[in-house]
């Protein structure tokens, strides 16, 4: 086990003419532009020719979140206690209703947890410069796992049960559980067992799980695990400080875990770790990055991860990693898992969502890093997300002010401020106003 040290030789990450590239996507892979925009000038702006449920001339907003997965009988069935729970926490930012644990605040402060815009942020803009993102979002929240695993000091089995409840209440379409790893390499999550066990019944959202190889995977689902992810990484260095193995041995390991996951009915999500730069190697070549994306999506992932791990990249890097992963694997199999640690990570969505990715992962509070990437800070945070996709008026199905509270709920655990700035100036504002009254 090694621990990696600051990022090396970051000057060397690749240039490029980054608006050239960013209007040529017209802000969609899977949309393109429409020949005939071909030679105006700021296309990245301008609408795009949708061809995905959650693009801009979709009008069907009941289709928003669905989504299937390769082998047929593992497409979820929502149960009408699902349906129940959606209509009660998943109605958007005046939701009322709590049905976590511990009670969250539904009083004056809930209605306060709005995203500023001045139109109340409510419709998809029809502003050409919005006009290219989509109009739902999954936001995909890694906090339990991804945020949690690097905390020195072990959390309590019932404290991180109570947040992944919270975070199902707030609307949460996906909530990534925890890992099958060993527990040597990551003790934060040597309780995997037991947290499932915590959170199995629950209803509402996807519950996957990390596993490295069979042996966390025979151990997930055993523990009731439903999904699981497999992670490789574009760089070798990272790769065997991570995991232990080559990028080939990953590859192989995760081969013999889907072939098992296809026989017990279990949807893969694929993780590619340093998409954009190394902690080690530095600079990873977008071509790497979008032959591993392939390996994992031929072998079966219904969906890949593409995590700039120690949030090196900007709009300017991540461009020219997209455009070469895109023109291997749809844009709607996508995920973008933006480590937060220069600031980058909001416009590094955004610039995401214009190329036609419509999913996020993001971790509440914006806790996490890397164990095996020293100096990386946390995910993007989910209420930053969420806030942006507000005052955009993407939807998300998620309850900001339930967010902020487990934002909080966790933050309070580990004794330290809240890491979403969308969360510190909002619960600032709740106060204020209240003060008045
Ligand atoms: C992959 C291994 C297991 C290889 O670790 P290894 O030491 O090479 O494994 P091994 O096969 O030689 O086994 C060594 C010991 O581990 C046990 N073992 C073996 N497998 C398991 C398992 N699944 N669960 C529990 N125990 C396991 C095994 O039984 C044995 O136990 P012993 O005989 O010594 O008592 C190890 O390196 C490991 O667990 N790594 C996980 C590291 C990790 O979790 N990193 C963080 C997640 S990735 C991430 O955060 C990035 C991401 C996804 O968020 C995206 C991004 O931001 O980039």
């Amino acid at each position: 086990m090694s621990s990696l040290e600051e990022p090396l030789a970051f000057d060397k990450l690749p240039s490029m003419n980054t608006i050239d590239r960013i209007q040529r996507f017209s802000s969609g892979g899977a949309c393109r532009p429409r020949d005939d925009d071909v030679g105006m000038g700021h296309r990245w702006i301008q609408g795009r020719d949708c061809t995905t449920s959650n693009c801009c001339n979709d009008d069907d907003d009941k289709s928003f979140g669905k989504e299937s997965f390769p082998w047929k009988r593992h497409t979820r069935k929502v149960s009408e206690g699902e349906i129940l729970l959606r209509s009660i926490s998943f109605s958007g930012r005046n939701s009322s209703s709590s049905t976590v644990s511990g009670t969250v605040s539904k009083s004056f402060q809930e209605h306060k947890f709005h995203t500023f815009s001045n139109d109340n942020g409510i419709s998809h803009s029809s502003n050409k410069l919005v006009r290219g993102v989509p109009k739902f979002v999954k936001v995909v929240e890694v906090g339990p796992r991804d945020g949690l695993q690097n905390e020195k000091i072990i959390v309590p089995t019932s404290v991180k049960v109570e947040l992944i409840q919270r975070l199902v209440s707030a609307g949460l379409p996906v909530v990534e559980a925890t890992s099958f790893v060993s527990p040597k390499w990551v003790p934060q999550l040597a309780d995997a067992k037991d947290v499932m066990d915590g959170v199995n019944a629950l209803d509402g959202a996807r519950l996957p799980v990390l596993t490295p190889n069979l042996k966390g995977f025979e151990a997930a689902v055993s523990a009731g695990a439903k999904e699981v992810a497999i992670f490789a990484s574009a760089s070798e260095s990272f790769s065997l400080s991570n995991i232990n193995c080559t990028i080939e041995e990953s590859l192989l390991r995760y081969r013999a875990v889907v072939t098992a996951a296809k026989e017990h009915s279990i949807p893969v999500r694929g993780y590619v770790s340093c998409v954009v730069g190394c902690p080690v190697e530095g600079a990873v070549p977008p071509s790497k990055v979008a032959h591993v994306v392939k390996e994992l999506y031929d072998m079966g992932c219904f969906e890949i991860s593409l995590g700039d791990t120690i949030g090196i990249g900007t709009p300017g890097t991540v461009v020219p990693m997209l455009e070469a992963v895109m023109a291997v694997v749809p844009a709607e199999k996508l995920a973008v898992h933006f480590h937060d640690t220069y600031g980058q990570a909001l416009a590094n969505i955004l610039v995401s969502l214009q190329m036609g990715i419509n999913i996020v992962d993001s971790s509440v509070a914006g806790l996490g890093g890397c164990p095996y990437a020293k100096g990386a800070s946390g995910n993007v945070a989910s209420e930053d997300v969420v806030y942006m996709l507000n005052g955009l008026g993407v939807q998300t199905n998620v309850d900001l002010g339930k967010l902020i509270a487990a934002g909080d709920f966790i933050s309070k655990h580990l004794g330290r401020p809240n890491g979403s700035k969308a969360a510190v100036a909002l619960n600032r504002r709740v106060t204020a106003d209240a003060s008045k009254i």
